[in-house]
């Protein structure tokens, strides 16, 4: 299929449409079932290509994996792994962020792994350095090599006392994956407690861990000798369900989204009413809209969770960009996340990204060369335009920009949208949207 989507754009978006499990819960769930002796089963898995991605590294290490990828159920089958014989590991390279997480399962299973260099979105340097030190403290042994690395566990995997410097999501799970198997105690302060990480700690307790998640991010764990496989329905994706709110607010439309749930978007939520856009929440979903009349400017900061997170700030500006006055919006979790503005601003946005900490709290990218807060002065119409998807979430921003300006866009590159939202072109086809590929 072609990599070229044209929008005729400026029509209100209006339907329903259905979001399934979170992208960011179910690779990892995915990963989870190797800890298991026995399969797993995770259900509301959406058809998105991190889900292909890790499928083909499980089954490289001899997972079987039975999909019914229409009916959203994933069968995962680890009995096999130890006698697998994993070849051509580097075609995994780049390919999601998703292969750093195997290295404690793998430790466990085999003693050993080798994990290739990690994809994901450009949104930041992303390095892995917690990760390392995390499973260095367990007892492993990492070796960087020309195209990923080495590691192995020669005296297995004990509990250990870890405090990140930075609540990150990959790393607490890469703590929780490695330590339900560690020997002994394992404790973590300034933990990340996304809701994908709750959902995640709920599968691993199905297998049989011991996991206690106590106040001020702290969270401990008692290593078990034998985890079996789950049953679990995995919980829907946020990220995707703010997108199309945003999507709604920006071209003046009205979207209910099914499978958005609220304690999950109580935070965006918030934000939502205070620019002006309104929602119903539902018995199986969440209507979003646009009221008429003008939305409001605001000051937003990102934050790890229970904060706005990082995924619905580039959605959220392009809503912004047809707000009345001056927003200001500071990224505090990714350095480098407003490069996707600049093709706002070729569509007629008003938008200036600064090096300062604008508009809350410093930061840790304050004083430093990064352009990570943004001001944005609405309301402006926004024009057609060629554009390319830069990384997932800008790339769906792009989208909803393209379909709030009149006139045809072509946005090029629209496969990396294929990454975490699922069918997007059939939804915005029952959104009412007029969009084709050639
Ligand atoms: C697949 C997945 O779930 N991706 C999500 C995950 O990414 P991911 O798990 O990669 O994000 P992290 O929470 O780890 O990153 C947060 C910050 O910590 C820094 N950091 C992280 C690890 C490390 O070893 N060293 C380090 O400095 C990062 O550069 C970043 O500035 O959480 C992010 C924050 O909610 C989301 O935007 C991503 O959608
Ligand atoms: C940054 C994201 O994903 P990843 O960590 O997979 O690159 C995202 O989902 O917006």
């Amino acid at each position: 299929m072609s990599d070229l989507l044209y929008v005729n754009g400026g029509n209100p978006l209006s339907g329903e449409i259905t979001v399934r499990g979170a992208k960011n819960f179910v690779s990892k769930a995915m990963v989870a079932a190797l800890l298991g002796e026995t399969p797993s089963v995770l259900r509301n898995v959406p058809q998105i290509r991190d889900v292909n991605v890790v499928t083909g590294l499980l089954e490289l290490h001899g997972v079987a994996v039975d999909a019914d990828a229409k009916g959203g159920v994933l069968t995962l089958d680890p009995s096999n792994v130890e006698s697998a014989h994993v070849a051509d590991i580097d075609a995994h390279a780049g390919s999601s962020r998703i292969p750093i997480l195997f290295c404690g399962p793998l430790l466990h299973r085999l003693g050993e792994a080798f994990i290739p260099d990690l994809g994901g979105c450009h949104i930041g340097d992303r390095p892995i350095n917690y990760h390392l030190d995390i499973l260095r403290q367990f007892g492993a042994v990492v070796d960087k090599r020309e195209q990923g690395i080495h590691i192995r566990a020669p005296r297995g995997l004990h509990g250990t006392k870890v405090n990140l410097p930075y609540p990150s999501v990959g790393a607490t799970e890469q703590l929780l994956l490695t330590a339900v198997r560690a020997e002994g105690v394992t404790e973590l302060s300034n933990a990340a407690i996304e809701p994908e990480i709750m959902d995640l700690i709920a599968v691993l307790q199905k297998m049989g861990a011991v996991i206690s998640v106590d106040t001020d991010r702290v969270i401990r764990i008692e290593g078990v000798d034998r985890l079996v496989g789950f049953r679990h329905t995995a919980l829907g994706d946020r990220i995707e369900a703010a997108s199309w709110a945003c999507a709604a607010l920006a071209t003046g439309g009205d979207i209910t989204v099914k499978g958005a749930t609220q304690p999950e978007m109580m935070t965006f939520l918030n934000t939502y009413r205070k620019v002006g856009g309104e929602f119903e929440v539902g018995e199986d979903g969440i209507r979003f809209y646009h009221p008429g009349g003008d939305l409001d400017a605001i000051v937003l900061e990102t934050d790890v969770h229970p904060g706005f997170m990082t995924d619905w700030q580039q959605p959220l500006v392009v809503a912004l960009t047809q707000a009345r006055g001056l927003s200001i919006v500071h990224e505090t979790v990714y350095e480098n996340r407003f490069g996707f503005t600049e093709a706002l601003v070729g569509m007629g946005a008003t938008i200036q990204v600064y090096k300062e900490c604008l508009g809350g709290r410093p930061c840790r990218f304050g004083q430093r060369n990064f352009h990570h807060s943004a001001v944005i002065s609405g309301p402006t119409p926004l024009e057609a335009a060629e554009i390319e998807v830069p990384d997932l979430r800008g790339g769906f921003s792009h989208l909803i920009a393209a379909l709030t300006a009149k006139g045809t866009s072509t946005v090029r590159g629209i496969s990396l949208i294929d990454r975490g939202y699922e069918h997007f072109q059939e939804k915005l086809d029952a959104l009412g949207a007029e969009v084709g590929r050639d």
